[in-house]
């Protein structure tokens, strides 16, 4: 085995874990390694903190660690593990997986959507130029609603997150649904790491687990009955056609799909989609206002590409928003996202299991890992390695990826995968680099944001949640920028 800590009897190494995780995990591995082993209750784990090791799980194994361990949470809630997150490897795994990468969340697709994001996009603006300019702004909250409409809207054409502060009932009901979620999936079940123990239940986690997932399926069968009721046959080329049309199509021609299919892909892409995109652009709008020469610059050129090009004017509001397909444009708007990421990658740690047919373990690198071993990939440690990244691997510093040569976001640099890698690398990886920068970049260029008091934002510590967002959710403050007029 690698190199480890020692263990209890029962509990592992559990004794040792504290949140947030991957700081624990980073503290172990300077002592044990880039590679150690460790005991989750009665699961077997290795952590693995450099590229080299990586590249050997990611790569080399790639076929042998493409599992992903089965959650209690994720049984109950997601249909017995039934999203492609959570799914095990094997034949339905692909099946689903073909049709989010073909069908779903191909570059081709996420473009047809560019409307509701505008639109979306500017209601949050709109909201705040009229009732929130000059006042302290949840960054967090509106971020989240804001992403969060845009995906419902690319789904099956609802608004099921509030962005005005007056909106209550029916609609907010989602939101917190939501989040009721992610806290259930961020916190440990004792039943996932002592199985002998799960009939304890002494956090009474799978009532609340139930609670959630009736709730939820409540959600998508109501969404399901009413565009069943009014089969409105748009087909997949019109312009309001959403994810929820195709589904549909593909529900009535193939037979291998059924109703709770359809909820649990709808439930996969919301899920996988508000909470990692909305910590992606909270971060990167932290460490702008922590870094004014930096926010300045990107403002400068958001500017010069609005003034130069036909921006996106909505409904005749004279309202001016970058477009998706001016991104690859702002250069310096990408090399601030990717520093952000590298930073604060909203999966701290990335999980994978040894394949279930491998049954009597298998060999990597040297050591001997048992059946079902899990690894745990530290990619924010493996981000702030000084040895890959310099001296500066700490500061914010977007200038280090508008060199030549500097690491791609792709999943080919072992050193750097926000995204993961490979066959269970993120298939909305498209999706989520048009979302976050067109919101940062559209934010920026209508507003200049401060914090309260001009205080300098402590980036150090994230929340522990299913992602690992600010400590504290952000709060700024907007003044209208003249030139945005
Ligand atoms: C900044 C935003 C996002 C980040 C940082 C992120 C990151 C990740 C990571 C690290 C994984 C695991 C990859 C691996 O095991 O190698 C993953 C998987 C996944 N992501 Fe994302 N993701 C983001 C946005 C999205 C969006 C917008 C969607 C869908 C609309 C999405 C859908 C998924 C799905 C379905 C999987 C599971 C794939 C599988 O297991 O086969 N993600 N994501």
């Amino acid at each position: 085995l690698p190199p480890g800590p020692p263990g209890r009897p029962i509990i592992g190494h559990l004794h040792l874990l504290q949140p947030p995780l991957h700081l624990c995990l980073h503290t172990l591995s300077q002592q044990y390694g880039p590679i150690f082993f460790i005991k989750m209750g009665s699961s077997p784990a290795v952590v693995v903190s450099s590229p080299f090791w990586a590249k050997e799980f990611l790569h080399t194994h790639e076929h042998d660690f493409a599992d992903r361990p089965q959650f209690e949470a994720s049984k109950r809630i997601f249909y017995n593990n039934r999203t492609l997150v959570m799914m095990e490897y094997g034949s339905l795994w692909r099946h689903l997986r073909k049709l989010y990468t073909v069908h779903i969340l191909s570059s081709k697709r996420v473009e047809m959507f560019e409307n509701p994001r505008l639109e979306e996009m500017a209601l949050s603006i709109k909201l705040l130029e009229n009732q929130m300019c000059g006042a302290v702004v949840d960054l967090r909250k509106l971020v989240f609603n804001t992403v969060g409409n845009m995906m419902s809207r690319m789904l099956f054409s609802k608004r099921s997150f509030d962005v005005s502060e007056a909106a209550d009932g029916g609609e907010c009901r989602f939101k917190e649904l939501v989040e009721r979620t992610a806290v259930l999936f961020g916190t440990p079940f004792l039943g996932d790491l002592v199985p002998w123990l799960s009939w304890l239940d002494v956090q009474g986690a799978r009532k609340r687990m139930d609670r959630v997932a009736k709730e939820l399926d409540k959600f998508f069968e109501e969404v399901l009955v009413e565009r069943i009721a009014t089969s409105r046959g748009v087909s997949e080329e019109e312009t309001d056609a959403d994810y929820l049309d195709m589904l549909l199509r593909i529900y009535n021609e193939d037979g291998g799909m059924d109703r709770d299919s359809i909820k649990c892909i709808l439930m996969d892409l919301l899920m996988a989609s508000i909470e990692t995109t909305t910590t992606a652009i909270e971060w990167t709008l932290a460490e702008l206002l922590n870094n004014k020469s930096c926010m300045m610059k990107l403002q400068e050129e958001v500017d010069t590409l609005i003034q130069g090009e036909d921006a996106a004017v909505l409904n005749g509001s004279g309202k001016c928003l970058v477009r998706d397909s001016q991104l690859t444009k702002l250069g310096y708007l990408q090399a601030i996202f990717k520093e952000s990421l590298r930073l604060h990658p909203p999966f701290a740690l990335n999980l994978r299991q040894m394949c279930k047919a491998l049954d009597t373990g298998i060999k990597v690198g040297g050591y001997d890992l048992p059946k079902k071993t899990r690894v745990i990939f530290n990619l924010w440690a493996m981000a702030r390695d000084t040895t890959m990244w310099g001296a500066n691997a700490g500061s914010f510093c977007p200038d280090r990826f508008l060199n030549d040569g500097a690491p791609d976001l792709r999943g080919h640099h072992y050193e750097f995968l926000p995204f993961g890698t490979g066959r269970r690398g993120c298939p909305g990886m498209s999706m989520a680099l048009t979302v976050a920068p067109f919101v940062v970049a559209n934010l920026v260029l209508r507003f200049n944001w401060e914090t309260p008091d001009g205080i300098i934002l402590d980036l150090s510590k994230e929340a522990s949640s299913l992602t690992a967002p600010l400590a504290t959710p952000l709060v700024a403050i907007p003044t209208l920028r003249r030139s945005s007029q």
